[in-house]
């Protein structure tokens, strides 16, 4: 690698190429077919996947970058001694590298930035497409009962069902510098392409500030107004917020990532999500992307969070994102006092 780059650059590039090889471990897990659920809280789970790519993603960058603080939602992997060597990853991404540098952080040290990792987000949707692709019943029936995350009425509507939640999976990397998310990558691991007759699986998204986004297609935002928000965490305060906004369309999606994407492309314009429950390794990537995309990213008072290695990791009041400031206005504007009253503890 060079090290001529500026460290934002090359950061962003080793964090594009770890995500890819994260990514590739939340498959094999998946494959392998063994996904050792376990429970952390009330409606908050950890797979096998979680746990190894978090280790291949913190200890890849700690070993460039041995001064960054890198925050990862599974806590502490030291704890579990050396990754497989062939998670290690310490390729940058090559397109990445040729980026111009911002000015504003052309200077930045690496004792300046705060990492925040998302191994898995999406977790609920990978358990439950990991369901789904046991397609012996019996096997399946085995899967249902050892699986704490799913309701026998959904089981039993598993008969129509495809491999569609799979792709809400994100790996997210969020770069904080000075308590803002500056640059982010968005790996979708299940994400399908043809290169030729050849099937790829996932891509990856990134986003850097003053410069812009890369790999994906932008698209405009739809005609009508179509909110996305959670398919998982939702209760009645959640159900206001979306009721107040209007919409002809609320979109049901896993994880922070994924929901971001749907703005990015163009199948929705605004995510609400009126709940504590995000932490800030679910919103620093998507943040940082959006913003570099020119949307916003905020909580339901409309206040940026910040992503200093002191805060705390609840987003307790939410959060509210659009593709552009004048629709992160309305959606603001339609949100009751009550609610922001309600959300803010006051
Ligand atoms: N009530 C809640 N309890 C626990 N986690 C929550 C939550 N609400 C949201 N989250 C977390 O926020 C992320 C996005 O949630 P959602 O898909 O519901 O929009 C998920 O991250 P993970 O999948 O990485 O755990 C999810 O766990
Ligand atoms: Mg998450």
């Amino acid at each position: 690698m060079s090290s001529t780059a500026p460290l934002i650059i090359r950061l962003l590039a080793s964090s594009v190429s770890v995500a890819g090889r994260a990514g590739k471990i939340v498959r094999d897990v998946m494959s392998r077919g063994e996904l050792g659920i376990v429970e952390k809280g009330k409606d908050d789970y950890q797979t096998e996947a979680d746990r190894s790519a978090q280790r291949c993603i913190i200890s890849s960058l700690s070993s460039l970058y041995p001064k960054v603080n890198i925050i990862g939602e599974e806590g502490n992997p030291d704890s579990e001694g050396e990754i497989p060597s062939e998670w290690l990853q310490i390729e940058a991404d090559k397109e990445v590298m040729l980026l111009e540098c911002p000015s504003s952080l052309q200077g930045v040290k690496e004792e300046d930035i705060v990492v925040w990792v998302d191994p898995l987000d999406g977790t609920s949707e990978y358990t439950q497409g990991a369901l789904m692709l046991k397609r012996d019943p019996w096997e399946r029936w085995k899967m249902y009962l050892t699986h704490p995350l799913i309701s026998i009425k959904w089981y039993l509507s598993l008969r129509h069902s495809n491999y569609g939640f799979l792709e809400h999976v994100t790996v997210l990397i969020g770069i904080s510098v000075n308590e803002k998310p500056v640059a982010g990558v968005i790996h979708q691991p299940y994400f399908k392409t043809m290169v030729g007759e050849e099937k790829q699986m996932g891509r990856t998204i990134w986003g850097l500030q003053g410069v812009g986004v890369g790999g994906y297609i932008p698209a405009p935002p739809p005609d009508s107004l179509v909110i996305t928000t959670t398919r998982s965490h939702s209760n009645p305060v959640v159900e206001k917020a979306l009721q107040v906004m209007n919409a002809a369309q609320v979109l049901r999606v896993g994880g922070a990532g994924y929901k971001v994407l749907q703005l990015l492309e163009g199948k929705a314009s605004i995510y609400v999500f009126a709940s504590p429950g995000c932490k800030k390794w679910d919103t620093c990537a998507p943040e940082a992307v959006l913003s570099a995309a020119g949307g916003k990213l905020t909580d339901i008072l409309g206040d940026f969070y910040k992503y200093g290695a002191s805060v705390t990791h609840p987003n307790k009041t939410g959060v509210l994102a659009a593709v552009n400031d004048e629709l992160h206005n309305y959606a603001l504007s339609r949100i009751p006092q009550e609610l922001k009253d309600k959300l803010s503890g006051n």
